[in-house]
């Protein structure tokens, strides 16, 4: 019998319970929920053992949550290819910047992102769970830059699967754009969205819920709505708790995370679920506050997103709250419904007092403006020699505002500088030293459809796509 952490529920609490596989590749719950696993698993020993390398870590970590779902040795496999794509032998590494101040580096890989983690063992299981059922699959991502440059590399030309990817145009990086467009791959289309992410991840939505493209076969998304996004994303936790053991640090850190969809700080929480030593965890966001206003003041209120340095953090409706709500209310689905359909329905919902209190044991909030962020990028480099992107800027201005001499404090940088170039010349005076995954980028044309952020111009979009 399947263990319960390997058996998948939807925050909605009306979908038939389904195993890691079937929850892949829907993506999301046929209930317009988010799958989550029906209990959370121990740790297990293996994860946690000193000296572990990142693969043992993940092994142990993810394979819980699969269970006997995916061909025998699936997991193994999708570790060793992940971990060849990785400039680092730690492939996460932890720097130390100060006393009890840490950064944890995430973007070795591929296109530079913390995204490439969990998206390049996304790709390969999903070629695993479909080997065994012959089936095509459909998928469409929303992106703000890295999730969707990660999804272009990792699925581009990959026998049964096709890739569509949402960004809001004008509103990513050059390097995030060249990444998803300059790529050769039939099975990859590019939709730039006229609107903001948000736009890009409700359409998505709407299109994981539209009967009529079953006909392509499966159709599923590799945002973090995706629970195997999630999963991907629990190791580095792991990995940077035993680093710090390693340092001889035996206090447990507080985490603080940059975030946008709240998938990131999500795996956090998750490790802790499993018995991760871990003192808190705090999300750090940009002026697009929602998240934070919502735990912060109660009021969870849908507003526009204003553009900001840390693009990949421009988001408004994080999707990930509803995993982070259904777990606060102590996996009561009716509660979550009553949140998330009100927001839908009225752009915004005050949180019942009970709720917030759980809430605010999980996570806290802080929002980073776009001046700080630029003189964080300053002091990084001014301080510790580190030219780092805007989004881990937001992170290390929250994280030193925790330091408090109780324990250590591990900010995620999650992307690396020479990715928002714009942002980071102006305040360091010259152009970060690009890793040779952003430098062999080249030159080449670039594909892509511009589109209105309408249901109706992105069904046609995708059913005039290789159908
Ligand atoms: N920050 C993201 C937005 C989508 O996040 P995801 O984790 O849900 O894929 C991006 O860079 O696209």
């Amino acid at each position: 019998m399947t263990d319960a952490a390997a058996r998948y529920i939807s925050t909605r609490g009306d979908t038939t319970p389904t195993d890691f596989a079937d929850a892949l590749l829907r993506g999301m719950a046929p209930d317009g929920g988010l799958y989550m696993p029906s209990a959370w698993p121990t740790l297990p020993a293996g994860a946690t053992t000193p000296g572990q390398s990142y693969v043992e870590i993940a092994k142990a970590a993810m394979a819980p949550y699969i269970g006997d779902a995916l061909p025998e040795g699936a997991l193994d496999r999708a570790l060793q290819k992940l971990v060849a794509g990785f400039d680092d032998p730690a492939v996460t590494p932890l720097v130390q910047l100060a006393d009890d101040l840490w950064m944890l580096e995430l973007w070795h890989g591929p296109t530079a992102a913390f995204k490439d983690l969990a998206m390049q063992l996304a790709a390969a299981l999903s070629e695993e769970a479909l080997a065994a059922s012959g089936e095509r699959l459909t998928l469409v991502t929303a992106t703000s830059g890295d999730t969707g440059a990660a999804a272009v590399n990792a699925f581009a030309n990959t026998a049964g699967i096709d890739l569509i990817v949402l960004h809001p145009l004008d509103r990513v990086s050059a390097v995030q754009r060249r990444q998803m467009t300059t790529v050769e791959a039939d099975n990859v289309l590019n939709l730039a969205i006229r609107g903001d992410f948000d736009d890009c991840q409700r359409l998505v939505k709407g299109l994981l819920s539209e009967e009529s493209l079953r006909e392509r076969g499966r159709f599923s998304s590799v945002n973090s709505i995706n629970w195997a996004r999630l999963a991907g994303q629990i190791p580095y936790y792991v990995s940077a708790a035993m680093q710090l053991q390693a340092a001889g640090e035996s206090r447990a850190p507080t985490f603080v995370v940059p975030t946008g969809n709240f998938g990131d700080a999500f795996a956090g929480i998750a490790a802790r679920k499993m018995g991760l030593p871990v003192a808190g965890f705090v999300a750090a966001v940009n002026q697009n506050d929602a998240l934070a206003r919502a735990i912060n003041d109660g009021l969870y209120a849908r507003r526009a997103a204003v553009e900001t340095a840390s693009v990949s953090m421009d988001v408004q409706a994080p999707s990930n709250f509803e995993r982070l709500v259904f777990e606060a209310s102590g996996r009561d689905p009716a509660a979550t419904r009553a949140v998330f359909e009100a927001f839908a329905r009225d752009g915004q919902t005050s949180l019942p007092a009970d709720l917030l209190v759980a809430l605010r044991a999980e996570v806290s909030a802080v929002s980073v403006d776009e001046a700080t962020t630029r003189a964080e990028i300053g002091h990084a480099y001014e301080t510790w020699g580190k030219v780092v992107c805007p989004h881990t800027a937001v992170a290390l201005s929250a994280a030193r505002r925790q330091l408090n001499g109780s324990g250590p404090v591990v900010a995620l940088s999650t992307a690396h500088a020479a990715k928002f170039g714009k942002d980071v010349v102006p305040v360091v005076g010259f152009d970060p030293d690009p890793p040779h995954v952003i430098r062999a980028l080249g030159d080449r044309p670039e594909r892509l459809t511009v589109i209105e952020a309408t249901p109706e111009a992105a069904l046609d979009a995708v059913r005039g796509f290789r159908s």
